[in-house]
This record gives structure tokens, C-alpha cells and sequence, in this order.
């Protein structure tokens, strides 16, 4: 991470220096923001409150890098990490750091954003009364029961080593695979499948792909399950278009493991990093699976984007229907809608609901879903919302609720201007992003609307990730 640049050479530390630096919060990525006479270290695996030791890796203007030497002074938070290869892997982030510390932390991260970049002022405290307080409410993070196995999708990279194949992870800021058949934030039955699938290939001489060779192979696993439903799809991602002996493969797949439903084969010719191509095939069983959430039921195919983390799916999208306050008469218009999760959610309580999205795919899965449910008064359309929700207006549609729930990069500049200038009763904002979150409600605020409260939900435990859901009130 992060290389030597030359305005690097006013930083109070040189790369390679051996540095004790006090931990003061945590980044975006789960690494410990070191300080150190006033400069700024962001240090892998370091917790706040903790001292340590650490060499500086690289430097930039205002901040750097450093690799975490000893812990001098632990923080009573710290734990074992229970994966026996999270210290290689790149996947989990914060496994050192106890499960209610982490849902500590996040909601601090999230209050420290709400202040510093969006220019609010945050309620002491956790209360949960509406309007009770002085200032936003930024509730305690809303945990899971179990944080372990949580995930309902993984991508497994495929690669050779030592003459063998290795299915696994790549380890942190790198495409080097870190071996390994078992993940505890994935299910056992993807374990399971790792496992058959590795030795299968290994028994049928199917090679991993390796571009430096030119080789043609295996590329990634993708597995998805549906929750409630417990149907399986298991992808298998080749370079090119052949894969000797793929039919029967899938078929002692699914012989082996109940619940398999539908065994896919995608041809991904793409650079390195990308996982799949625009071509699925199926090599057995059916083209999609199901799954609920809440009372409404999806179709997930190959290529659809779904939820990772399906219990806390249904706790955030509780928060957006509750924060949309719908009674039954209302328009509401979802932007960044994805395949429609949270427009036919809300769908069964509003009058009529608009879903924009930019991938035509997504609409297409979005319309097919509201068939799949019966539901009626949801329409969607493919653009980006910036362009199409300005037509909408044009043409007349009013908003009482608009629902946002943009990429990590937040909403586009027009699109907040459109709802300031719709003036809808409430505005409902999911987020990734905290930084960007703020930044946007700062711009709603200046506009006439007032952020209420601030619902934290840790959709992604053991990483440095946390979703929110956001009220915000017309005032003016
Ligand atoms: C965080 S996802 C939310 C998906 C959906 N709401 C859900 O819960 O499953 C953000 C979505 O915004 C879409 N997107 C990105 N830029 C967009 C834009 N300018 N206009 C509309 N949609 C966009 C992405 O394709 C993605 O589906």
C-alpha cells in the first residue's frame, strides 16, 4: 500500500523508520489510525487506545503506512482471531477486535463522520425517542446474533500452487491466493462445495486458469445461497468456452450436496480482478434460484446482484420502511434501486412506487421480480438517476418519500438538487459510505431538510464496513 512521493519529505517519519505510534480510531478498511508527532499512520491490525510499534511502509502528503511490529499497550478490546489465516487473508478485517466493540466502533465512526464532514451536530448519548434529543440521533449499530457464517455469496479465486490447486482469498492488496477450504463468514455448505469442487477438478486434470502461461482453466467459484429457502447455485468461471467433462462435474455436484438446485458455467475472458464475463450457460438443474425477504420473493441468476448478508438485509430495510412512514397513499420514488429489493419492500405499503437504476440487467430482474410477487404499482426504469428523475418531475411526478441508496462515491450533484428542488415529505438515505453519507446530508440540510436519526446496521461483521439508514424531514 501507498509508495514514497516526493511531498512525502516533510512528513515527520522516513519510510522504513521504526516508529511508536499512539492508535486513535479506526480507517474505513479496519486499520488503526496511528498518530505520531501529529502525523497520521494508518497501521493494519492496530486498535484505538492501543501503543505500538510498527515500521513506516510508505508515505503520501498528509498521511502514511505502516506495518504493525508489537503491540506495546493492548486495548482491553483486543481477542484471538478465530481464522486461522486472517492474519494472510484479505477478506476480514477486524477479527482482533471484539464483536460489541466492533458495533462500538462503527457507530463512533459513523457519529465522527456525521460531525466532521457533514457539519452536524450528534445527540450524547444513544437515545432512541424521536425529536427527544438536541441534535441527529446515531443509534448503536444494530449487530447480528451470530456474526459468523452471515455471507449467501462467495467468489472463490482459483489458481496453481506448488503443482496443485488452490481455491481461496486473495491475500490483502494483492491477486497472490491464500489457500484455504474452510471460511467463517461463509456457509458450511460452501465450505462443503470448495471442498468436492477442488478435489473433482483435481481428479478430472481440470487446470486453473493462468494468464502468464497461457493456460486455460478454472478462474472462480461462485457460490450463492437463498437463506430462507436454502437453494443452492454454484458457478464455475472458465477463460474460454471449454470445459472438458462439465456436465457430469455438475452432476456429481449436485448429487453430492442436497439442496444444489442450479450448477452454472460463465466464460470470463477479462483482465485479471474482473470474476465474471457476460456469458452463463447451465450445466445443470435450473438458470436461477429463490429467496425471500420479508414476504417478497426473488429470483437470483447468475449474474443478478443480491444482498450478501440476508438477516441484516431485513433489518435495514425494516429501518427504510419505517423511516418512509407510509401509510398507503404514497409516491415514492427509489433511486440506485439495484433488481428492486427496497422499491417492492415498500411497494406493499405505498400507492405507487418508482425504481431507477443504471444497469438495464437490474431492471429487467427488478420487473420480473414484481411479477414474481403480484405486486403491480411499482414501476421501473434504466438510467442514471441523475437524468431520469429530473424528466420525471418534468412530466410531473411528485415524491412524498424518495429513497436513495447510491454506490460507495454517493448521490450525484443533480440528483440532490432534483430532491431539494421536489421537496419530498422525507428523504430515506441507505449508505455504505459514511463519508460520502455526510457530505450529502450536508447538501439536503442546506437545502430545507433536517437529518433526524441515524441507524447504523453492520451488514459486513469481522470488516471495517458499515451500512446506514438515514431520516431526513422537510422543514422549509
Ligand atoms: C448500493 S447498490 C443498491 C442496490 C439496491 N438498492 C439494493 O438494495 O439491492 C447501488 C446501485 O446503484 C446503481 N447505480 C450506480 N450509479 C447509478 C446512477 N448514476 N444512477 C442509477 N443507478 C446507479 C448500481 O448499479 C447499483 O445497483
Amino acid at each position: 500500500m501507498g509508495g514514497t512521493t516526493a511531498a512525502a519529505i516533510s512528513a515527520p517519519v522516513a519510510r522504513e523508520e521504526l516508529v511508536v505510534a499512539d492508535v486513535v480510531g479506526i480507517g474505513h478498511e479496519g486499520e488503526g489510525v496511528g498518530r505520531v508527532n501529529g502525523f497520521t499512520l494508518f497501521i493494519r491490525g492496530a486498535l484505538p487506545g492501543e501503543r505500538v510499534r510498527a515500521r513506516v511502509t510508505g508515505l503520501k502528503k498528509q498521511y502514511g503506512f505502516a506495518e504493525l511490529l508489537e503491540v506495546l499497550e493492548p486495548s482491553p478490546d483486543r481477542v484471538e482471531p478465530p481464522c486461522p489465516v486472517y492474519d494472510e487473508c484479505g477478506g476480514c478485517q477486524l477479527q482482533h477486535l471484539g464483536y460489541e466493540a466492533q458495533l462500538r466502533l462503527k457507530r463512533q465512526l459513523v457519529a465522527d463522520n456525521m460531525e466532521r464532514i457533514g457539519k452536524l451536530r450528534v445527540a450524547a448519548g444513544t437515545q432512541t425517542g424521536e425529536g427527544e434529543a438536541e441534535g441527529v440521533i446515531v443509534h448503536p449499530t444494530i449487530g447480528m446474533p451470530d456474526p459468523w457464517r452471515y455471507r449467501n455469496k462467495v467468489q472463490v479465486p482459483i489458481g496453481e500452487q506448488e503443482g496443485g490447486l488452490a481455491f481461496g482469498f486473495y491475500a490483502t492488496g494483492s491477486h497472490r491466493i491464500v489457500d484455504s477450504e474452510q471460511c467463517l463468514i461463509r456457509s458450511e455448505t460452501a465450505d462443503e462445495l470448495v471442498s468436492l469442487i477442488k478435489q473433482m477438478a483435481a481428479e478430472a486434470g481440470i487446470p486453473a486458469y493462468d494468464a502468464e502461461k497461457r493456460q486455460n482453466g478454472l478462474r472462480h467459484v461462485i457460490i450463492k445461497t437463498g437463506f430462507h429457502t436454502g437453494e443452492t447455485m454454484v458457478v464455475l468461471v472458465t477463460d474460454n468456452a471449454r470445459l472438458p467433462g462439465a456436465e457430469q462435474l455438475a452432476k456429481r455436484i449436485a448429487e453430492a450436496v442436497p439442496g444444489v438446485k442450479s450448477i452454472c458455467h460463465n466464460v470470463n475472458d477479462g483482465p485479471p480482478g474482473t470474476v465474471m464475463g457476460p456469458r452463463t450457460s447451465v450445466l445443470w438443474g435450473s438458470d436461477r434460484i429463490y429467496d425471500t425477504i420479508g414476504d417478497v420473493r426473488f429470483a437470483i441468476s447468475a449474474n443478478s446482484f443480491y444482498q450478501v448478508n440476508p438477516v441484516q438485509t431485513e433489518a435495514l430495510y425494516g429501518k427504510a420502511l419505517e423511516y418512509a412512514g407510509l401509510t398507503g397513499g404514497e409516491t415514492v420514488i427509489d433511486a440506485y434501486c439495484g433488481v428492486g429489493t427496497i422499491s417492492l419492500f415498500l411497494a406493499q405499503r405505498a400507492k405507487r412506487v418508482y425504481g431507477v437504476e443504471l444497469v438495464p440487467e437490474a431492471i429487467e430482474d427488478a420487473r420480473r421480480n414484481a411479477e414474481l410477487n403480484g405486486i403491480a404499482n411499482a414501476t421501473f426504469e434504466a438510467g442514471p438517476a441523475e437524468t431520469v428523475i429530473p424528466r420525471w418531475r418534468e412530466e410531473g411526478i411528485r415524491a412524498d418519500v424518495i429513497v436513495v441508496d447510491p454506490p460507495r462515491k454517493g448521490c450525484d450533484a443533480t440528483l440532490l438538487e432534483t430532491i431539494v428542488a421536489m421537496r419530498p415529505q422525507r428523504v430515506v438515505y441507505v449508505s455504505c459510505n459514511p463519508s460520502t453519507l455526510a457530505r450529502d446530508l450536508r447538501v439536503l440540510e442546506d437545502g430545507g431538510f433536517r437529518t433526524v436519526e441515524v441507524q447504523p446496521v453492520d451488514m459486513f461483521p469481522w470488516t471495517g464496513h458499515v451500512e446506514c439508514c438515514v431520516l431526513l424531514v422537510r422543514t422549509k
